[in-house]
């Protein structure tokens, strides 16, 4: 039975009373599950749909690429040229800049996702995946909130559990599911604005205020030129170092460089070509407070997932002294200060983490076959080893590489291969099964 009350939130009077409901049945489901309707997730339903597999996407949001549609800035583009960003199957129309704007990037994904015809079902977060050995099926519990206008005029929320199954789990919640935002002493004393990079969109509300924005990834640099070309005085406070590079050497993407020299010398003398030219570029980064880590750009992304930066006008407000660095945070001192790890103190009117994101699976999936680590990212036997897409029982992995938008493509691929060979097998299985049951009749 579908509906079932299984459980009743007291809501105090005026605010939204919480019912709790859960489908009592289970519902098997054809084809494969899919966790997430964010590139991978496309990527592995096209593959399947070309196959002529059956599928069911579940996603948390109310709509597709949650991440790019509404926790990115305004101002983002691919900074890998879009040769390297393309889904399989479909290329970027040609019109499309080398780098497109994150809304050509959803323009894109949404006309993939009508052509493959794939149609997840919103607003399903996934809370829990459990295998049942016994019954060879993965059980996959969704949770869905509606909110309607009860009698009286307060609203209701239900929220709906329901349960998925079938042999097949593919998980594509990516590896930027959550914000990282760390715990700081003094937090509540703090009088002005914080955020998380991903509510972020534009430098413009920030004109005339000193900002301090802490990290040095690729969000916490962009977001300090956005801020800079809009008339606010960013501070960027760096722990440990980071790789910045050129986005473009010689006129060719960094990138597109590295990918082909990859092509014929190892990784560490591709690194040292890289590091030597971007010192020719740039300067001497350390200089200005931004220390290289010891390995190099592509092997620490390789090891560690540690993305270097790939500048796009940033590292020159940092030469000019626009962008000021600062060390690591150390506590917030007041309604307006902030002390540093070096025991300077300065005052600030706001202050944005652009401190990442971290996986969720580790909070839902529950028998991850050694796929993943404590921490929800791909567990690797070597540290180069990105081949472990597949678990056993019917599980895969895709969009945990490390490796961007090409890497999931390439997991998608091989995923929705293998599970359309499964599938395929099934239905001969069934169909031999009907025939000879409908000759000994
Ligand atoms: C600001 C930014 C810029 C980037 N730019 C580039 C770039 O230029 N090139 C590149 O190659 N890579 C880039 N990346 C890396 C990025 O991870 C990929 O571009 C891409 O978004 C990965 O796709 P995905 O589907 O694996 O993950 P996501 O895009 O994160 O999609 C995962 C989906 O799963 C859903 N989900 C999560 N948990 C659950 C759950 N429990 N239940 C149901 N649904 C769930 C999410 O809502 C989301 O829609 C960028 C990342 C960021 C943060
Ligand atoms: N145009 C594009 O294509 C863009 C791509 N991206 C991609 O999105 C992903 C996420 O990038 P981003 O959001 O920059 O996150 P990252 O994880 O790349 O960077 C996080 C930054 O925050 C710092 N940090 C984390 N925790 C703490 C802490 N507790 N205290 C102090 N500092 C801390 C890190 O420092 P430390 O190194 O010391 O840990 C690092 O400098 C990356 O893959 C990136 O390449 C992002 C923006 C634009
Ligand atoms: O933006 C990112 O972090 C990506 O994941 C893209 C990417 C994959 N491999 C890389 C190597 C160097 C710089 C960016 C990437």
């Amino acid at each position: 039975m579908q509906g079932q009350v299984a459980g009743d939130d007291a809501g105090g009077a005026g605010s939204p009373s919480r019912r709790r409901e859960s489908s009592a049945a289970a519902r098997l489901v054809r084809g494969p599950i899919i966790v997430g309707a964010g590139p991978s997730g496309l990527a592995v339903a096209a593959t399947l749909s070309r196959h002529a597999v059956p599928f069911t996407v579940l996603e948390r949001s109310d709509g597709i690429a949650d991440l790019w549609t509404n926790r990115t800035y305004d101002r983002l583009r691919l900074h890998l040229p879009k040769v390297f960003c393309e889904l399989p199957h479909a290329r970027f129309p040609a019109d499309f800049p080398t780098y497109p704007t994150k809304h050509d990037f959803l323009r894109y994904l949404r006309s993939y996702a009508a052509r493959f015809a794939v149609a997840p079902l919103f607003g399903r977060t996934v809370t829990c995946a459990r295998y049942d050995a016994e019954a060879s099926l993965w059980r996959v519990t969704a949770v869905s909130s509606s909110s309607t206008a009860a009698g009286g005029g307060a609203a209701a929320e239900t929220t709906t559990e329901t349960e998925y199954v079938s042999p097949w789990l593919v998980v594509a919640s990516g590896e930027n599911a959550e914000v990282v935002v760390p715990t700081v002493k003094g937090r509540e004393r703090f009088g002005g604005e914080v955020l998380h990079s991903s509510t972020y969109r534009s430098g413009e509300r920030f004109k005339g205020m000193r900002v301090l924005v802490v990290g040095c990834g690729n969000s916490g640099m962009e977001m300090c030129l956005d801020l800079c070309e809009h008339g606010a005085m960013p501070f960027m406070s760096v722990r440990s170092g980071v790789h910045v590079l050129p986005r473009e050497m010689f006129g060719a993407s960094t990138f597109g460089i590295a990918m082909k020299l990859l092509r014929w010398l190892p990784i560490k003398m591709v690194d040292r070509l890289l590091l030597l030219v971007a010192r020719m570029v740039l300067g001497d980064t350390e200089k200005h407070g931004l220390r290289r880590p010891k390995l190099g750009p592509l092997e620490i992304k390789n090891v560690t997932g540690k993305s270097p930066v790939l500048d796009v006008g940033a590292w020159s407000f940092i030469k000019s002294g626009n962008i000021k660095i600062v060390p690591e945070v150390e506590s917030f001192t007041g309604s307006n200060g902030v002390r540093f790890v070096n025991g300077d103190e300065m005052a600030f009117d706001s202050v944005i983490f652009a401190t990442g994101y971290r996986s969720n699976v580790p909070c839902w999936l529950k028998d991850d076959g050694e796929l993943f680590t404590e921490d929800g990212k791909a567990k690797a036997e070597q540290p180069s080893d990105d081949d472990r897409w597949r678990g056993p029982n019917g599980l895969y992995r895709v969009g945990f590489s490390g490796q961007g938008l090409l890497g999931a493509g390439a997991d998608a691929l091989r995923a929705a291969a293998d599970i359309a060979g499964r599938w395929q097998a099934e239905v001969a299985a069934a169909v031999a099964g009907a025939k000879v049951s409908s000759a000994s009749v």
